[in-house]
């Protein structure tokens, strides 16, 4: 649906060229919620704003539904553009027209007759859950029903990609939750194909089906969420997912050295990740009867979900025969599970777990 090939952007500044894009290679499936993470300065928004021509590429190609957005005229592209909606952060309301006329607004640009246009902007209303409120003005609404009526707005030209540009990061908690959720929706009863960007993994984990880290111009890391959550290979993904995760030791644990190898009087210490059906599995059980030698500590625990996939993590502490340690692990790689050997950890203190 949306094809991006070796895309290039560098902006001219009074202290020389800034290379915002530097050869992006990116495709984006009809249907599909694909979100692209990166810290601020990334180039998160220049990168979605040359999906719809608001920034031209400096190189590169950029294909949408088939038509090469790149080699248009401005006219050629008004036209494209009604296939590509866009929400913003800032939602971008027209302050002194209604939530009805801020709808209505795209489909008076292009002429629309106003019969059409009601026919169009109800439903609208009724879709994001504002039919209550088609006469009230921007200053009359909370940020999370200014953000549905954007979404509305975006939709009436009937698009097949929507395009949110740190859509909830205006918005509190639990308004994210709710647009979030509505975003879902529409992507399910429209078949949007919907590009999301954002600097919080919480908003990849909740609706996206693929993602891309994007750093310092470049694509660092790309896959399915489920694929970068559980297997992040670089230290920008599994900074962004340990924040999430707050998969933090306890404070025995903290600070002092890991080593590779056995220390004496230390832990073991092992990450598991238990992904769909084997998340309520008792693999952990199943170890501690069958190794009675070895003590194992659970030292951190949380039960998730990546859309609708169960998603557990675990830290545990193992001490005991380092023989039988070694079995254990090799126990722990025949289930259905990953396990990575974080290192042999000691204790500071004498407290009790
Ligand atoms: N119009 C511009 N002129 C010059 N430099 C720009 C311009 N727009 C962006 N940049 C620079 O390009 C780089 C990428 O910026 P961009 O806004 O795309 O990043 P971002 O990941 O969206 O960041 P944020 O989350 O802070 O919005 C930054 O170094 C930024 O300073």
């Amino acid at each position: 649906m949306i094809q991006l090939s070796h895309i290039e952007k560098t902006y001219d500044s009074p202290s020389g060229p800034v290379k915002a894009l530097k050869g992006i290679d990116l495709t984006i499936e009809r249907g599909e919620i694909f979100g692209i993470i990166g810290l601020s300065g990334a180039g998160k928004s220049t990168l979605i704003r040359c999906i719809n021509m608001l920034e031209r590429p400096t190189a590169g190609k950029v294909i949408v539904d088939g038509q090469d957005m790149t080699v248009m005229s401005e006219k050629e592209l008004r036209k494209a553009r009604k296939n590509i909606g866009m929400i913003f952060q800032h939602f971008n309301l027209l302050s002194s027209a209604t939530v009805y006329d801020n709808i209505a607004f795209p489909l008076r640009l292009s002429h629309t007759p106003e019969a059409e246009i009601k026919k169009k902007v109800l439903p609208l209303l009724e879709l994001v859950g504002l039919a209550d409120k088609a006469h009230q003005y921007p200053s009359q609404l909370s940020g999370g029903q200014k953000q549905r009526v954007g979404i509305a707005r975006a939709l009436a030209s009937e698009p097949k990609v929507l395009l949110c540009d740190e859509a909830t990061s205006a918005l509190d908690p639990q308004t994210t939750r709710s647009i979030l959720e509505l975003i879902q929706d529409i992507n399910r009863k429209l078949s949007l194909t919907v590009v999301v960007i954002t600097h919080e993994m919480q908003v990849i984990k909740d609706i996206c089906d693929k993602v891309a880290v994007i750093e310092n111009g470049v694509i660092a890391e790309q896959g399915t969420v489920l694929e970068v959550f559980t297997n992040p290979q670089k230290p920008i993904t599994k900074d962004f997912i340990s924040v999430l995760l707050s998969n933090e030791l306890p404070a025995a644990f903290r600070g002092g050295e890991v080593s590779k190898e056995p220390l004496p009087g230390a832990y073991l210490l092992l990450r598991l990740t238990f992904i769909g059906e084997s998340a309520d599995d008792p693999v952990l059980a199943g170890m501690i009867r069958k190794f009675p030698e070895i003590e194992v500590t659970m030292l951190f625990g949380n039960l998730d979900q990546i859309k609708s996939t169960p998603f557990g993590r675990m830290i545990i502490g193992i001490t005991g025969p380092e023989a039988k340690i070694q079995e254990a692990i090799q126990y722990l790689r025949q289930q259905d599970l990953k396990e990575e050997v974080i290192g042999y950890v000691r204790r500071h203190d004498t407290a009790s777990v």
